[in-house]
């Protein structure tokens, strides 16, 4: 049988469209972490939630993508950016359209702590609302590890980029929850980690390994 989440069946979506600058000559998306490529150990996470993900990226890097999350049992759909580098807020657009839920987990290519529980307690919160995102103690929101509702979020990605290309704006035109961290139930801080350079891959490689 499917997973179902709290809010009923959800979908996830991936982001991987990103260039990896910081990371260096190669994608992070199927870079190696102990063994399983970065992407890979995010679908694993978000498996438990879903059997159905849309992994957002270029077109150029299908095929190592494909590669990298071959015989893995969840359904993966592709959205392939029309227009490659417009950010972060046109993944999640590109990525939501392809969404065939209500609601979607979100999450970056680069985390692959993501905890399926805050994925959970998310869900609940955004029931009935346009999405839940957690704002870090220091102001910043958690875009990229987030809840969305997928039709609205993605109509107001596409306003927002045609205003001033800022997410905040998106949600300016939405019910978005805001969900403080220090409402989190017992939620690893790992969950953010993102993993943006080689310095960063080793590191977490280190912990994976003790
Ligand atoms: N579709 C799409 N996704 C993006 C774009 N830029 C970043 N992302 C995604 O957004 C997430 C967070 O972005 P970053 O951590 O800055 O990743 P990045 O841009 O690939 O890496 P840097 O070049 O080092 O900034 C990652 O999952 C990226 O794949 C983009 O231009 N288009
Ligand atoms: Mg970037």
């Amino acid at each position: 049988m499917s997973p179902v989440t709290t809010i009923g069946s959800v979908e996830g979506v991936v982001l991987a469209g990103g260039y990896s600058t910081r990371f260096g000559d190669t994608d992070k998306a199927v870079a190696d972490l102990a063994g399983v490529p970065m992407i890979r150990r995010v679908v694993d996470r978000l498996a438990t939630l879903t059997d159905a993900v849309v992994v957002n990226c270029r077109d150029e890097q299908r095929e190592a993508i494909q590669a990298a999350l071959s015989d893995h049992d969840v359904e993966v759909r592709y959205a392939i950016d029309p227009v490659p580098d417009r950010g972060p807020l046109a993944g999640i657009q590109v990525g939501l359209e392809a969404v065939d839920c209500e609601y979607a987990a979100v999450v970056a290519c680069d985390m692959p702590f993501a905890e399926p529980a805050l994925f959970e307690q998310l869900f609940e919160h955004a029931r009935g609302h346009d999405g839940a995102v957690v704002r870090l103690e220091d102001g910043w929101y958690q875009t990229t590890q987030a809840v969305y509702r997928a039709a609205s979020m993605a109509r107001a990605c596409e306003a927002a980029l045609d205003d001033d290309g800022r997410i905040i704006t998106a949600f300016d035109q939405l019910d978005v929850v805001i969900v403080g961290e220090d409402e989190l139930e017992a939620i690893s801080e790992r969950t953010f980690e993102s993993i943006d350079t080689q310095a960063a891959l080793r590191d977490a490689e280190r912990r994976l390994e003790r």
